[in-house]
């Protein structure tokens, strides 16, 4: 960037260009409509002396006055700081201007046609006669003009006349009803809160000089780049923007597992609400204001028991960092929890905090672009997926643009999966990058101690230490001071409620959860019960919980019974369950009118166990869990946690079996498209979503070793064996609406191996082995469009399929003539986006690269990629040396970066001949091909293919084919002669 300089002599010259946003001092920059090329002062004429005659002189000297009066010795304007003849820098100053505008301490808008007299004295009727001009600007119906406005926090106006007018600020609701641009975005809200559509609209009367520059000028406000290509035209211009904010769009979508925003809002709901007098503490407490003013502290470790706070405490510091840290500053948070599949892994929160960055500052997406534009969304859920978004992480941490950054994870002790890998990284990030400051919450741990080896840059808060209990006493006193305020019992007896106050004082011990626990039981008492309950209420938190589980043995014995089984589903599932399929899998009494109301009554039973919001059952707290988990287990599971997998697994095959079938949600139309299907209210699958997805997983947690009801299950003629005859492509279906076709994948592999070998289950290991086939096979085509599972999915199924057989009724009767498919499945198993490739020896691995530069190691039987890898060079031929660590090619040799180095040592791998004639009378398809019925998409179609690259092993192959995809093939089953 350079910059204009004005001299104390009053003259002005170019800086050298500045390189890195560091190098450049605090500048004004001008905002203006453009006169006609011969009367603005160009880069030449700043160079070269000339041009104080032209018109366009005045604004200069104007700009560079006003910077002077507010203290800056620097500003920017763009006809003649930018040298336009050098490409180069002409894109790259397309590239830059948002950010410039953005970070300019002071925009000037000089509005040559808005006039305001001199003389003019206040005329209350009239109190801005320039007004009128306002609204007819020209600045106003200018393309480039609305970043000028958008980016800047501070943007001031000015007439012909120098004189200033107001500022974005007070002249707020003029500019929103001049350009129809919402208040929110005049005041700085990040403009990716706003849809494209709305944002392409606020350019939809604005002109540009030269047509492209329409779409060029949004760049900044869409985060995106193309490089100019000043001959495309509008529409050129425009498409290759809509492209690149689609993948911008796609990209941000596939990184999604949560939104860290939306889980705060939840835990906030329902722990009651965030009381501020109990949080804000923090702010005076030294260790974290040292965390927050050092520049050298970078990592905050607050550490406490079960129920300290400590999760409620991070709702508050984000709320206060939010209000007082930098305009430009980040701040990204995650909130683990163990009773949620999604958000208990390591995985899961690099993808959340990385959701929450990219959403404030998009333009940092293109790290992880780079990525994603081959891998898709496989990117963020293949083995590999740890190595890839940490790699991206560190890229984006080290990214000279990245303004500084609040990075916050709770709850650390419920990282589930890979806890170890996350605490590495945070360590190990926190210490080298400056700009990135830490606060990492979790139970008091040994280990996790260990592992963040706190030193010099980090700083260790322990809620339970001398000088901070008395701290959180006092927070716990204002929260129990909130809570007694609502219990209207005693709201009329000054001294019974000092005398509750003063109890619960002295028995909460400064644990949160304790007096929220109690709450619940006071709320429930009579006013004469209350010191009663008081008394009786233990100190520690587990004998509460043990109180709590007297109470409900203590029921009328069906009650009992019911909150027993509520209990034991909600510990024993995967992740919260909607009252409905909790109503399903606890096999609720069936006489009931309303099934939401009549289950939220039996949770409610279950006393302060549980909790419900907008319908979801959620434990109250991760110490209620492994309380109910470990010390009461044997209450709750009477006859073990395997037999609670049993009734989960038997419960969601019958509610499959009764909800289930063709077209549930009334699409109709066979090529629907997956991405556009709304979930209908009432949702047809409300009940059974959660067995769709898991049951196969239930079943295996059951265990094999179990009693007769399990082999009844797993033989010929079994329940599963009915199941998967009576209602699979229904399930299929299912699983595309709930957008677990992959989990479906896995799942009937599962499956597969877990009845592997039994003597009584021939034609049950015939019929999963051939769904398996099916469901790889047609995966695209179902996950697209659910009702290709009816269609194209039967229709090019093999003639002796057993589903196909099974469902014949389901084929489509408009087709007269079906495609001669061969008897039995062909070679090829499943489509995998890929290369060309080596197999493992053992056959387990295969190893493929393409033209996009990257290297994939797939699992050969589950076709899940294990591993992405990006090279520098295009390549042909692969192999591994014995040790796996290096990856040879005919180029060159590539260091592979794998952090699993027992998982490498198994790709030993060989090449055969790309070019063996032997392979090429293989005809597979590759491309996906529509076959249109009055212009209705009906089915997809495999088309022809020419095989380009082909590895065999044993007798599995690996095929290669046009537009960068993979077939695996098992030649057992064919004719082939290799
Ligand atoms: N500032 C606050 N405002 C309102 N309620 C609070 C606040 N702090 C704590 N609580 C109450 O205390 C309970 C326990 O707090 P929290 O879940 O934050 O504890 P924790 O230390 O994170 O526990 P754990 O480490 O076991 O998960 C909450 O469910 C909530 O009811």
């Amino acid at each position: 960037m350079r910059l204009l300089r004005r001299s104390n002599t009053g003259e002005f010259s170019l800086t050298k260009d500045l390189v890195g946003d560091e190098t450049i001092p605090p500048y004004a920059i001008l905002s203006h409509t453009w006169g006609a090329d011969a009367e603005e002062v160009t880069f030449e004429d700043m160079t070269n002396g000339t041009g104080k005659d032209k018109p366009g002189y005045e604004k200069i000297r104007f700009c560079g006055e006003q910077a002077g009066e507010d203290d800056l010795q620097y500003f920017w304007i763009d006809t003649c700081c930018i040298n336009k003849t050098n490409y180069t820098e002409l894109s790259q100053a397309i590239k830059s201007m948002f950010r410039w505008y953005r970070n300019a301490t002071r925009c000037y808008v000089y509005l040559l046609d808005v006039s305001s007299p001199p003389f003019h004295t206040n005329d209350e009727f009239n109190p801005r006669p320039w007004e009128s001009d306002l609204w007819k600007s020209k600045w106003f119906t200018r393309g480039w003009t609305l970043q000028e406005l958008l980016a800047p926090s501070s943007v001031e106006f000015f007439s012909r006349e120098c004189k200033r007018l107001g500022d974005k600020r007070s002249l707020m609701q003029q500019i929103h009803e001049i350009t129809g641009i919402p208040e929110l975005a005049l005041q700085g809200a990040p403009l990716s809160q706003f849809s494209v559509n709305e944002r392409l609209s606020w350019i939809e009367h604005r002109q540009t000089k030269l047509e492209e520059d329409k779409a060029y000028s949004l760049l900044g406000i869409f985060d995106v780049y193309i490089p100019p290509i000043y001959s495309e035209g509008t529409a050129g211009a425009f498409k290759r923007l809509m492209d690149e904010i689609n993948k911008l769009e796609k990209c941000i979508q596939d990184l999604h597992v949560t939104d860290p925003r939306d889980d705060k809002k939840r835990i906030e709901d329902t722990k009651g609400g965030l009381l501020k007098d109990s949080y804000r503490w923090i702010l005076e407490n030294s260790d974290f204001q040292q965390w927050r003013d050092d520049q050298q502290r970078r990592l905050l470790w607050i550490k406490g028991d079960p129920g300290k706070g400590k999760t409620m405490l991070l709702c508050g510091i984000i709320n206060e960092l939010n209000k007082s840290m930098a305009k430009t500053a980040l701040l990204s948070y995650f909130f683990c929890q163990a009773s949620d599949l999604r958000i208990n892994n390591a995985t899961a929160v690099l993808r959340g905090l990385l959701y929450l960055i990219v959403n404030q500052q998009p333009s940092l997406v293109s790290h992880i672009r780079k990525k994603h534009d081959h891998a898709r969304k496989a990117l963020f859920e293949d083995a590999n997926a740890w190595v890839a978004l940490s790699e991206i992480f560190t890229n984006i941490l080290q990214d000279l643009s990245l303004n500084s950054t609040y990075l916050i994870v709770d709850a650390l002790d419920e990282c589930v999966t890979d806890l170890p890998k996350l605490l590495d990284f945070i360590v190990q990030k926190s210490s080298v990058s400056s700009r990135v400051k830490w606060i990492v919450t979790s139970r008091n741990d040994a280990h996790i101690e260990q592992r963040l080896r706190l030193d010099d840059s980090g700083t260790r808060l322990s809620l339970e230490l001398k000088e901070n209990t008395t701290q959180v006493s006092r927070a716990v006193d204002a929260y129990i001071d909130h809570c007694l305020s609502e219990l209207t019992e005693i709201q009329h007896d000054k001294l019974l409620r000092d005398l509750v106050r003063e109890k619960m004082q002295r028995k909460a011990n400064g644990t949160f959860l304790w007096v929220s626990l109690v709450m619940r039981d006071l709320k429930e008492a009579m006013s004469w019960e209350v010191l009663q309950v008081l008394d009786e209420v233990p100190v520690e938190l587990k004998d509460v919980y043990c109180q709590m589980m007297g109470r409900i043995k203590a029921l009328r014995r069906q009650r009992s019974e019911l909150c027993r089984q509520v209990l034991s589903i909600i510990i024993a599932t995967y992740r919260p369950l909607h009252l409905q399929e909790l109503y399903v899998l606890s096999d609720l009494p069936r006489q009931v009118q309303n099934v939401n109301q009549a289950t939220e009554t039996i949770v409610k039973m279950c006393g302060s166990f549980l909790t419900v919001r907008n319908d979801n059952v959620y434990i109250i707290h991760q110490s209620a869990r492994d309380f109910l988990s470990k010390e009461a287990s044997h209450d709750i599971f009477p006859y073990g946690t395997r037999d609670a997998h049993r009734s989960i697994f038997s419960r969601s095959l019958q509610v499959m079996s009764r909800t289930l079938h063709r077209d549930m949600y009334s699409l109709r139309v066979l090529a629907y498209p997956a991405q556009q299907v709304k979930q209908p209210d009432p949702d047809p699958l409300a009940a059974s979503r959660y067995s769709c997805i898991f049951w196969i997983d239930h079943l295996c947690d059951w265990g094999l070793d179990s009693s007769n009801n399990h082999s009844v299950n797993l033989q010929d003629g079994g329940v599963i064996d009915s199941f998967m005859r009576e209602k699979y492509l229904y399930w299929l279906e299912a699983l595309s609406l709930c957008k677990s076709m992959s989990k479906g994948v896995t799942s009937i592999a599962k499956l597969e191996a877990l009845i592997q070998g039994r003597v009584d289950a021939s034609t049950l290991i015939e019929l999963v082995q051939d769904a398996r086939r099916f469901i790889m096979y047609h995966k695209w085509a179902i996950e697209n469009s659910p009702l290709q599972a009816y269609t194209s999915a039967l229709v090019f199924s093999p003639a002796r399929s057993p589903i196909r057989c099974l469902f014949k009724e389901e084929e489509p009767r408009w087709i007269t003539i079906k495609p001669a498919m061969e008897e039995k499945w062909s070679a090829c198993l499943q489509t995998l986006e890929g290369h060309s490739m080596a197999f493992s020896h053992d056959s387990i691995r295969l190893a493929s690269t393409s033209h996009d530069r990257t290297v994939k190691i797939w699992d050969a039987s589950s076709g899940e990629c294990l591993q992405t890898l990006g090279i520098n060079e295009i390549l042909f031929n692969i192999s591994f040396d014995a040790t796996g660590s290096y990856l040879h090619t005919e180029i060159g040799t590539i260091d592979i970066k794998t952090s699993d180095a027992s998982s490498a040592s198994n790709v030993t791998l060989s090449v055969t001949d790309p070019q063996n004639p032997r392979y090429k009378g293989l005809a597979l398809s590759s491309d996906r091909v529509w076959i249109t019925f009055n212009s209705e998409k009906l089915l997809w179609l495999p088309s022809e293919y020419r095989p380009l690259r082909s590895a065999m092993s044993g007798n599995t192959i690996g095929i290669g084919v046009g537009s960068g995809k993979v077939w695996i093939c098992h030649l057992r089953s064919t004719n082939y002669t290799v």
